[in-house]
């Protein structure tokens, strides 16, 4: 993936950071998925009063990248304001996995003063989820 690409996917998911909805936690995260037309989808954490009903920031982008009818993950980036780069949750990994090939790469953002996102850490969907279940289980 080139460094163009990784900042543009990085700075969406920083820019739907801003429309987290975290009263609870105060921890907003931001997602951007990008999908096999070469579009990008993004999410942020929706909290509830309730608070086991709160959404990841990725199952958010995920829910945005079916209904546009993608249905490949090629590349996701996470960015959130934490002491170390910040990773989807065990969850979320497998909600990615469904869509995403084991060498698509997961980009971890931090915060820049202005608001936008640096990129901390590169991992790939199966260096977070080794030996996963999946869909060709089932086949
Ligand atoms: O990868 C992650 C990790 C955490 N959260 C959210 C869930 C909750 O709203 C808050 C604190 O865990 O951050 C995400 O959205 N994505």
């Amino acid at each position: 993936m080139e460094a163009a690409d990784e900042d543009r996917l990085l700075q969406a998911a920083a820019h739907a950071r801003g429309q987290s909805h975290s009263p609870y936690s105060r921890f907003a995260v931001g997602a951007a998925l990008l999908d096999e037309q070469g579009r990008l989808h993004a999410g942020a954490n929706i909290e509830n009063a309730a608070y086991p009903e709160g959404l990841c920031a990725e199952a958010v982008a995920l829910a945005h990248l079916v209904m546009a009818g993608g249905r490949r993950v090629v590349a996701a980036a996470v960015v959130a304001d934490s002491g170390q780069p910040i990773t989807p949750c065990g969850g979320c990994r497998q909600k990615l996995r469904e869509f995403a090939a084991g060498d698509a790469p997961v980009l971890s953002g931090g915060v820049t003063a202005e608001g936008g996102a640096v990129l901390r850490l590169r991992a790939t969907m199966a260096g977070l989820l080794p030996h996963s279940f999946g869909p060709d289980h089932l086949t």
